[in-house]
């Protein structure tokens, strides 16, 4: 049996890969290296450069290799650019998703996993946001996302698929073992950037807003390790491979930090005492989102094993100074 990764060149995606060939299973990437890349899948996996809305394509491949489960990664991510550019948004993420969908049941597959999003609940009031929580995202990127939820549960309906939506929190670390962490230069991420500028690679950190109604002014978001996120992914999937009902999970630790505090955290680790500066609030982000994690844990009886803002930064830091090694080494070649 084969899993299809799509987006499996990208950061969680890529993460998904490493984890299913730590497991003896066998991979298929397929990615279009829009903002993942190359070098980031391992030999043992099978790499097709390609998009996952090309039809014939994916018609293709799950003829090819006997794929019994597609884990859905590939999206275009950044909220501010799907405000900018809702079409993109509505089109890779939506359109793509039903082509890719049709395929999946042409070909019969039982097993679709989906990342889904915290974006999809909006600015709700309540916290911690269990799944029940109104589902009202205020923006196209997390409408673009909520609309293949929506697909999903009528498929599987109409047809015999099961899926795991996993509705992810603020994804943050790297592989424990230092093969691979967030390596897109243009990411916006908090601890990313809180980390480059650790490193030197940018001038301080600018904090979106301090005058929000949480402890301390700044935005309160639940981080969650890379790996642990995989470890559901994992669960979910043998969970509908033993026959399991299709499920819909957050997956969060349950516990919020705020900016503040996660600045702080990447300062102690680092030793370094990079410039913070208090900006204007960055628009569309709520004040809070922390995930209600019970179902995740009773369901999947998903236990994480690195519920640690040091060591998530320790694994962030490390990572950002092999990527920049990396580069240097890459500029070397070239000379
Ligand atoms: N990073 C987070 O904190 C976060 C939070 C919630 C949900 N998610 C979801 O997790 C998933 C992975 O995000 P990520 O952070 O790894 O992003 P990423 O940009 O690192 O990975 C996305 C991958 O998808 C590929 N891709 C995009 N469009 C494609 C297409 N049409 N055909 C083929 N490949 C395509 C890209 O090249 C890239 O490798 C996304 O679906 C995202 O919405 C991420
Ligand atoms: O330089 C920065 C970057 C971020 N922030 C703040 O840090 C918090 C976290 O911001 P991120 O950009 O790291 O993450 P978001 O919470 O905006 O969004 C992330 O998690 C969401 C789900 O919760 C979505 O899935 C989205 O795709 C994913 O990027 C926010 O309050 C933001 O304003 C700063 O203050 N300065």
């Amino acid at each position: 049996m084969t899993v299809l990764v799509t987006g499996g060149a990208g950061y969680i995606g890529g993460h998904m890969v490493l984890a299913l060939l730590d497991a003896g299973e066998q991979v298929v990437v397929l990615d279009n290296l829009s903002t993942g890349f190359r070098w980031a899948v391992p030999e043992a996996a099978k790499l097709i450069i390609g998009d996952f809305g090309d039809a014939q394509l994916v018609d293709a491949i799950l003829a090819e290799h006997g794929v019994d489960a597609i884990a859905h990664f590939a999206a275009k991510i950044v909220v501010p650019e799907s405000v900018a550019d809702p079409i993109a948004y509505y089109h890779n993420n939506t359109a793509k998703a039903l082509s890719l969908l049709e395929c999946a049941v042409r070909h019969k597959i039982k097993h679709f996993i989906f990342s889904s999003t915290a974006a999809v609940y909006g600015e709700p009031e309540i916290s911690p946001i269990s799944e029940q929580t109104p589902l009202a995202p205020i923006n196209p990127y997390g409408r673009s996302k909520l609309m293949v939820e929506w697909m999903l549960q009528d498929v599987a309906k109409a047809h015999d698929l099961r899926f795991a939506v996993l509705r992810y929190f603020n994804v943050a670390g790297a592989d424990p073992k230092g093969r691979l962490g967030q390596s897109s230069p243009k990411a916006t991420h908090l601890i990313k950037v809180a980390v480059q500028a650790a490193l030197g690679h940018r001038k301080g950190v600018d904090v979106f807003g301090a005058d929000y109604p949480t402890r301390d002014g700044s935005c309160i978001r639940d981080y969650i390790q890379v790996t642990d996120l995989i470890d559901a992914h994992l669960l979910a999937l043998a969970h509908l491979r033993k026959g399991g009902e299709s499920l819909t999970c957050n997956c969060g630790y349950g516990r919020g930090l705020s900016v503040l505090e996660v600045v702080d955290v990447v300062k102690q680790v680092s030793g370094v005492k990079f410039d913070v500066r208090i900006s204007g609030r960055r628009p569309g982000d709520p004040a809070s989102l922390v995930a209600g994690a019970d179902r995740i844990r009773t369901m999947l009886h998903w236990t994480p094993r690195h519920d640690d803002v040091g060591e998530i930064v320790r694994q962030a830091l490390d990572w950002e100074r092999r990527l920049h090694n990396r580069s240097i080494e890459a500029d070397r070649q070239k000379v």
